[in-house]
């Protein structure tokens, strides 16, 4: 099952620089992971913005659910999730 997910990143500005660094180097080796195995097919980052347009590849609404809210920058996240099928037009 395909999903468009949209993640808008807010770390909260009094959060000390090294921990964020630390997160985000978390997130880095997380996502790249994904991205090995096929189920993070796509990672674009939105011009201008600390925003990502994601393209997952995964089984189930549970599993993209359980791979997304093991991300480390979960809770700074704000997520859209959108299923997408085969268009009829497509070729
Ligand atoms: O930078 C981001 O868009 C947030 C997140 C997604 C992958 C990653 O390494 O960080």
């Amino acid at each position: 099952m395909l999903y468009m997910v949209e993640m808008n990143v807010n770390i909260p500005h009094d959060m000390p620089e090294e921990v964020a660094n630390e997160i985000k180097a978390t997130e880095k080796a997380y996502s790249q992971e994904l991205q090995r195995s096929g189920k993070w097919a796509y990672i674009w980052r939105v011009v201008g913005e600390y925003k990502n347009v994601s393209i997952f590849d995964v089984e189930s609404n549970e599993e993209l659910h359980t791979l997304l809210s093991g991300l480390p920058l979960f809770p700074y996240m704000d997520i859209k999730v959108t299923a997408l099928c085969r268009h009829p037009s497509a070729i």
